[in-house]
């Protein structure tokens, strides 16, 4: 399972009422990489993304999760097996300090082993040290997490999630509402988090952003996949173009 995927939605089909959200959209994520996935609005990415954590069930097609068919697994299960995504919001404890943020993200874990215990508070402590330099927070480590920016919010909340066992990570329009320079840092640091060895999942709409930080890129319209690949390959397609100007 090493280098091939650990998460693949394949051939999803979801309808709702008459629209179909989702036309037969294949999409894998791999540990290490940073996948982007992008299209123009209601081209079904957000969809995709609820498919994949079992909050919306498809009409058709399958997930799969390290080998194996989690299609009928419900949301908090497969939250357990280590599929997280985060929200517009960040949900972070505002009062506590930035490291006691990640710390906690232990004790989140459905199951906390006796042994994380046992191998204490500082170990556990030098775990989220480590997270937090590898999202550029951990100059900040003893400040109250509500001092940070909404940019920083964000990579505490990831940084938390693959504290409690994320594995793959789903973001939808992690970089909505920063200005470009922001939002190329957040990219940078989402790439090094990506190479710790994380599967990131990214739904982003500013292309030429993300282009020089994510691995592979998924181009969706109208519910399917209409081209993958590199990134710069992906983009430099005119058929891109043509979406986007078709809209
Ligand atoms: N709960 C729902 N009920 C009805 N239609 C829905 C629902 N969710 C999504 N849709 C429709 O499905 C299609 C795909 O929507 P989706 O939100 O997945 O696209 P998207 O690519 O994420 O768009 P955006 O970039 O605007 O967020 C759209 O036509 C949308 O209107």
């Amino acid at each position: 399972m090493k280098s091939g995927p650990l998460l693949r939605a394949e051939q999803v089909v979801k309808r709702f009422g008459g629209v179909k959200a989702l036309d037969g959209a294949t999409v894998e994520v791999k540990p290490g990489f940073f996948t982007l996935l992008a299209g123009p609005n209601g081209s079904g990415k957000t969809t995709l993304i609820n498919v994949i954590t079992g909050v919306i069930p498809p009409d058709g097609g399958r997930i799969y999760y390290g080998g194996r068919d989690i299609t009928k697994v419900p949301p908090h299960e497969r939250r357990r097996l280590g599929i997280f995504r985060t929200f517009q919001t960040p949900r972070i404890a505002h009062r506590l300090t930035v490291l006691d943020n990640v710390v906690v993200g232990h004790l989140q874990q459905e199951r906390p082993t006796l042994g994380g215990w046992q191998r204490g508070e500082r170990e556990l402590a030098e775990r989220a040290l480590q997270l937090l330099k590898l999202v550029g927070l951990d100059h900040m480590w003893d400040r109250p997490a509500g001092e940070l920016s909404g940019g920083q919010m964000k990579l505490l909340e990831l940084a938390r999630a693959v504290m409690s066992g994320a594995e793959v990570l789903l973001l939808d329009e992690p970089a909505a509402g920063l200005n470009p320079s922001l939002a190329l840092d957040l990219f940078k640091r989402l790439r090094d988090l990506a190479k710790s060895g994380v599967a990131l999942l990214v739904v982003e709409h500013r292309l030429d952003l993300a282009i020089d930080y994510a691995d592979y890129a998924y181009f969706m319209h109208e519910g399917k996949v209409v081209l993958e690949g590199p990134p710069q390959q992906v983009f430099t397609n005119p058929l891109v173009a043509q979406i986007y100007l078709g809209e």
